[in-house]
C-alpha cells in the first residue's frame, strides 16, 4: 500500500521494537504495510496483527536484520507513518546502559525524562519550511501510558524500575570512561541512543510515548564490568527476550480502546504561523498533522 495521508485506521496502539526485538509474537491477522510518507520511508515495513481483541502495528526501529545505526534511523517516517495507520499510543522499546548501581541488567525501567546530547544532525521536527509550531516537551514520556506499561511489567514478573533520566548520546561507539562519569554526575539514571528525536516526533505527531527500557548492561563506568560490547548486551536481551513480549502483550488490553491524553492535543497550541501565510506544498506535507487545527482557523 502506498499513501500519503491516513486512509482508514488499521490500529490505535504502535510498538516499535528496538535493538533484539525485530518481531513481536503472538499476532493473529497479520498484514504488513509498506508506506511511503512524506518523510522518506519508515525503517521497514509495519506488522499488523491482533493481541488480545486489538489491532497493534509493529515496527522494528533498526529494521529486519538490524541494518541501520541509531543515526540512521529515519524516525520522521517512522513517526509519521505510525499516524497514518492511525496510531495514537506508541510503545517504544529499547536496550539502555544502566549509569546507576541500582539498574542492574535485566531490570526493566519506565523512564521518565530524556536528555539530549545527540549531535543535531538527525531530523527532529515536521515543521519549519514555512510552517513553524512549538510543542511542549517538558515531560516528553506519556504519564497515562507509562503507568500502564509499568503494571504490565509488574504482572509479567519484572524487577521494574519507575522514573529516570535517558540520556541520548549519537553514537555508534559507546561512551569513554570520562563521558561515562560525567553522565553519573549530571545525575543521570541510563543510556541509549535513539529515544531522541523519537520522542519529540510522537509528541509532533500526538501520540502518546512511553518506553519500556531493558537493561542490558552497566555502561563503562561500573568497576566491576568490562567497557561495553554488543556481544554483552545481545546476551542480556536474549535472556530477556520473552519477559520482553510478555510485558508488550500485557499492556495492549490495558491501553484498550483509549485514554485521553494531553499528547493528542499537543500541536492545539503550538502553530504559531498565520495559517494564510504557510506554502501549500507544507501544508500538503503535514495535512494529517495539522488540517484539523488550521481548518478550525479559517
Ligand atoms: C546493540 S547496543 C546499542 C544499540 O542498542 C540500542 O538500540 P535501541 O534503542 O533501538 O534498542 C541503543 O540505542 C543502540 O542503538
Ligand atoms: N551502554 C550503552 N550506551 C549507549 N546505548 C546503549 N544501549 C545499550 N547499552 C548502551
Amino acid at each position: 500500500m502506498t499513501a500519503l495521508q491516513q486512509t482508514e485506521p488499521r490500529a490505535t496502539i504502535g510498538v516499535i521494537g528496538g535493538s533484539g526485538l525485530y518481531a513481536m509474537e503472538g499476532l493473529a491477522d497479520v498484514e504488513r504495510v509498506t508506506l511511503q510518507t512524506p518523510f522518506g520511508a519508515p525503517s521497514d515495513a509495519y506488522v499488523i496483527g491482533t493481541i488480545e481483541g486489538y489491532r497493534v502495528a509493529f515496527l522494528p526501529r533498526h529494521g529486519v536484520g538490524h541494518r541501520l545505526s541509531p543515526s540512521e534511523v529515519p524516525s520522521r517516517a517512522n513517526m509519521y507513518g505510525f499516524r497514518m495507520l492511525g496510531v495514537r499510543y506508541l510503545i517504544a522499546v529499547s536496550a539502555v546502559g544502566s549509569l546507576r548501581e541500582e539498574y542492574a541488567p535485566g531490570h526493566i525501567v519506565i523512564p521518565d525524562q530524556l536528555y539530549d546530547r545527540t549531535k543535531g544532525h538527525r531530523p527532529d521536527t515536521f515543521f519549519g519550511g514555512g510552517l513553524v509550531a512549538h510543542v511542549q516537551f517538558d515531560r516528553p514520556f506519556d504519564a497515562g501510558l507509562s503507568d500502564r506499561l509499568e503494571q504490565a511489567a509488574r504482572a509479567a514478573g519484572a524487577t521494574v524500575h519507575r522514573g529516570g533520566t535517558l540520556v541520548v548520546m549519537e553514537g555508534p561507539q559507546f561512551s569513554t570512561l570520562a563521558e561515562s562519569e560525567e553522565n553519573r554526575r549530571r545525575g543521570h539514571h541510563l543510556i541509549g541512543m535513539t529515544a531522541l528525536p523519537e520522542a519529540k516526533l510522537a509528541r509532533e505527531a500526538e501520540i502518546a510515548y512511553a518506553m519500556l527500557a531493558m537493561v542490558t548492561d552497566y555502561d563503562c563506568w561500573h568497576p566491576g564490568h568490562d567497557a561495553v560490547t554488543v556481544e554483552m548486551v545481545v546476551q542480556v536481551l536474549q535472556a530477556n527476550a520473552r519477559l520482553a513480549q510478555d510485558v508488550v502483550r500485557r499492556v495492549i488490553p490495558l491501553i484498550g480502546d483509549g485514554f485521553d491524553s494531553p499528547a493528542h492535543h499537543a500541536l492545539a497550541t503550538a502553530i504559531i504561523t498565520d495559517p494564510a501565510v504557510i506554502p501549500a506544498e507544507k501544508l500538503a506535507q503535514v495535512e494529517l498533522l495539522v488540517g484539523k487545527y488550521l481548518r478550525k482557523e479559517a
